[in-house]
């Protein structure tokens, strides 16, 4: 499902890669954490995944496509492919928690009918109904990033990724956002989150891809957050 065969990443003006000939296989349903110290390179493989950044070298495959070679007209169709949550929610404040998810289907055209359809299951999926018609700011924390994967989820895409989706929220909470991300990733979503949060990668023992300095140290199933020595 994603491939990065050899992948280098050097920003401009930076000398050292941000990811340094870098390998990997997830496969289609796989749950991977991303863990690394603080600029390591995890964002900036969930970035190059989207296609919002490219390599300088190496090649990237995502749902079998080569994304050197996929033109930019072709990249909003990989992205509606491609679920994301965000440590900051990033909801709009101006829409209630049925809005802001319809809002998802809306921008790609689907019919009002369907929405109508898969909205409410969607809220039901992450645990907020009977809480669409309030807004965001009436929402906790926990709540605010449960729409943001409702959002995320609902036009079923291939392929989750979360970037510290448990970074502002406290640790009672986010056991609640984990069992959510464990249900999409039942339904066969591909799910790669980027965290620095051990107690949680602990707890859920999945797949561990670690990265240091823009490498990859470790790759461990059923893994722990810290080395397992
Ligand atoms: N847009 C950019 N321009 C220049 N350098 C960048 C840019 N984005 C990231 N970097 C650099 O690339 C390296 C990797 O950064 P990246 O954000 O991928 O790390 P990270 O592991 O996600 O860090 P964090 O855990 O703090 O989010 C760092 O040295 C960072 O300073």
């Amino acid at each position: 499902m994603i491939h990065f065969d050899n992948v280098t990443k050097v920003y401009v003006n930076q000398n050292r890669p941000a990811l340094d000939h870098i390998s990997v296989d997830v496969d289609k349903g796989e749950f991977v954490f991303l863990v690394g110290p603080s600029g390591s390179g995890k964002s900036t493989f969930l970035r190059l995944v989207l296609k919002e950044e490219r390599p300088n070298s190496g090649a990237i495959h995502v749902a079998g496509k080569d994304l050197s070679k996929l033109s930019n007209f072709k990249v909003p169709h990989l992205r509606r492919r491609i679920g994301c949550v965000f440590q900051d929610f990033r909801l709009l404040p101006n829409k209630n928690v049925y809005e802001n998810v319809a809002f998802a289907l809306e921008v790609i055209g689907k019919p009002r009918r369907f929405i109508r359809k898969v909205v409410p299951e969607v809220i039901e999926l992450v645990g907020l109904e009977g809480k669409a018609h309030r807004m965001p700011d009436e929402l906790s924390g926990g709540e605010q990033q449960r729409v943001a994967m409702a959002r995320a989820f609902v036009n079923r895409p291939m392929i989750l990724l979360a970037d510290e989706p448990t970074g502002n929220i406290d640790p009672a909470t986010s056991i609640g956002i984990m069992k959510v991300l464990d249900r999409i990733n039942r339904t066969g979503t591909t799910v790669l989150m980027a965290t620095h949060d051990a107690a949680i990668v602990d707890s859920m023992r999945k797949r561990v891809v670690e990265l240091e300095d823009g490498k990859i140290v470790r790759d461990q199933s059923r893994g722990v957050y810290g080395q397992a020595y």
